[in-house]
């Protein structure tokens, strides 16, 4: 079956613009409500039965059943067994990408993730220490695809941070089941007949998620996935230690459940499908536009591409790159949803109306392919990352420029930011009060206290107070 894509064409100067714009933007999972129950129904049964629910959840929607935890766990040495049995191509890849994702959250660290403080005049001290979480939860996605890349983006900065613990999680689902894409109707759960399976059957763990567990360390590593993952890292189970927050992507259940265990735990963020927007001035080949809206595009049938520039005649080019390039995609079929689905080709005006329409959209990646990029980049404001320059390719982002692919989606950019050494790291404020100083704000608390009619406050205050 040949796919066809054709992203929707608009402009900015049609009456009806601001209409098609705003419903080709929004997105809603259709299913939300089915997996909102499913998803409460997996946490509650993990909260009650630990380890017998999450053995039978994995068995239900990943088809991997295991007659124990133990069985699902992977051992340093599967790590260190799967990196030397990759090419060296590969080995030297996830190193160098992990070398490099490091030296950039080091460099993070400096800008702010370390315990610092200054003195007033009368010798007060104040500042903030900054201690790294004790034990994380890092959510690796597995269903569909197998993402080492995003087992370098939480474990690298986690370790950087000086995180004590770090947990991965990553289904390896068999296939044919619901997890890597079969039916859809999870069968009746028959915990007792699947106990008395006594191994682990057909998951599939991909070598190089393994590989990467080596390169950047993961102190524990679990075979589970979707919700049943997040909550066994919530509650904690027998097996499973209970961590303090967990970051990572994943699919709607796993959002979900994140959305759910926030506040049991701390969440990174709850990341929807990937999307990337092009705001072209014309000058890089419409082929390697076209490419790299396909590249997100072919995460997810949702995942969200959108080119916007000012010149209808490239717009055209972009459109038969399209129509070239993407029969010889193995991912076409879903790179052609994607685009008829969600994607936009877009004219605008000028270069400032696609940086102020950039801006209302807030995309996870933004690709300023420009001759001239650094002229436009003062007029973005809302992006989760900003990739300038025709060079600058949001895949290589991605993989292994450094900066974190971790990124806020579905307009979150607004208010929030890529994952980072900051989200395995908390701040505690730190005050050291001088007897002159006690004299100064001791005045000012009393006066506050007293208007607040909280006299323990105001009297604490003034005993230190002298004569
Ligand atoms: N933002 C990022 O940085 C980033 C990086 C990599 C991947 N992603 C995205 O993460 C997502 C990964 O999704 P995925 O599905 O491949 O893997 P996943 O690991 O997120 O989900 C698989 C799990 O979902 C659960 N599940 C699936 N169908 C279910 C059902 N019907 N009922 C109950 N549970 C069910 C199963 O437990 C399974 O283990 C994709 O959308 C991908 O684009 C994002
Ligand atoms: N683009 C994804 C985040 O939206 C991350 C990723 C992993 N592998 C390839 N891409
Ligand atoms: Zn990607």
């Amino acid at each position: 079956m040949s796919a066809n894509a054709q992203a929707l064409r608009l402009s900015t100067t049609q009456p009806d613009f601001e209409a098609r714009f705003a419903q080709r933007l929004h997105w809603s999972a259709e299913q939300d409500d089915a997996i909102e129950q499913r998803v409460k129904s997996i946490l509650a049964d993990v909260r009650t039965r630990g380890d017998a629910a999450v053995l039978d959840c994995t068995a239900r929607f990943d088809g991997l059943h295991a007659a124990s935890m133990a069985a699902l766990e992977l051992k340093q040495s599967d790590f260190k067994t799967a990196f030397d049995s990759l090419p060296p191509a590969q080995q030297h890849a996830l190193q160098e990408a992990a070398a490099r994702v490091r030296r950039y959250h080091e460099w993070q660290k400096r800008q702010g993730g370390e315990t610092a403080t200054y003195r007033d005049e009368d010798g007060t001290l104040l500042g903030q220490k900054v201690t790294p979480l004790d034990r994380v939860g890092i959510y690796v996605p597995g269903g569909k695809a197998a993402y080492p890349s995003s087992l370098i983006m939480n474990a690298v900065p986690a370790h950087v941070a000086g995180v004590g613990e770090i947990i991965m999680v990553v289904p390896t689902p068999a296939r044919g089941s619901i997890a890597a894409g079969g039916s859809n109707t999870p069968p009746a759960l028959d915990g007792q007949a699947q106990a008395t399976i006594d191994s682990v059957a057909k998951g599939e763990r991909n070598p190089l998620v393994l590989a990467a567990a080596h390169v950047a360390g993961v102190t524990r590593a679990f075979t589970i996935g979707g919700a049943q993952a997040v909550a066994a890292l919530a509650y904690g189970t027998a097996t499973i230690p209970k961590v303090d927050k967990i970051t990572g992507p994943g699919n709607a259940y796993v959002a979900s459940a994140k959305k759910h265990v926030f506040g049991t735990v701390g969440i990174d963020m709850i990341a929807g499908p990937s999307e990337i927007l092009v705001l072209a001035d014309g000058s890089t080949p419409p082929d390697w536009v076209a490419m790299d809206l396909f590249s997100q595009a072919e995460h997810d049938e949702l995942a969200q591409a959108i080119l916007l520039c000012p010149d209808a005649a490239y717009i055209d080019a972009v459109q038969a790159a399209i129509d070239r390039l993407l029969p010889e995609m193995p991912r076409a079929d879903i790179i052609a949803k994607s685009l008829n689905g969600r994607g936009a080709l877009i004219h605008t005006r000028s270069m400032e109306e696609a940086c102020a329409l950039s801006n209302r959209i807030a995309p996870e990646h933004l690709e300023v392919s420009s001759r001239d990029p650094h002229r436009w980049e003062p007029l973005l404001r809302h992006a989760g990352a900003i990739f300038l320059g025709a060079y600058t390719s949001e895949s290589l982002g991605d993989y292994c420029a450094g900066p974190n692919h971790v990124l806020p989606t579905s307009g979150t950019a607004r208010f929030s930011s890529p994952l980072s050494v900051y989200d395995f790291q908390k701040r505690s404020s730190l005050i050291e009060v001088s007897e002159a100083g006690a004299q100064k704000l001791g005045r000012i608390a009393s006066v506050l206290a007293h208007g607040e009619g909280l006299q323990a406050h105001a009297r604490a205050a003034e005993m230190r107070l002298k004569p």
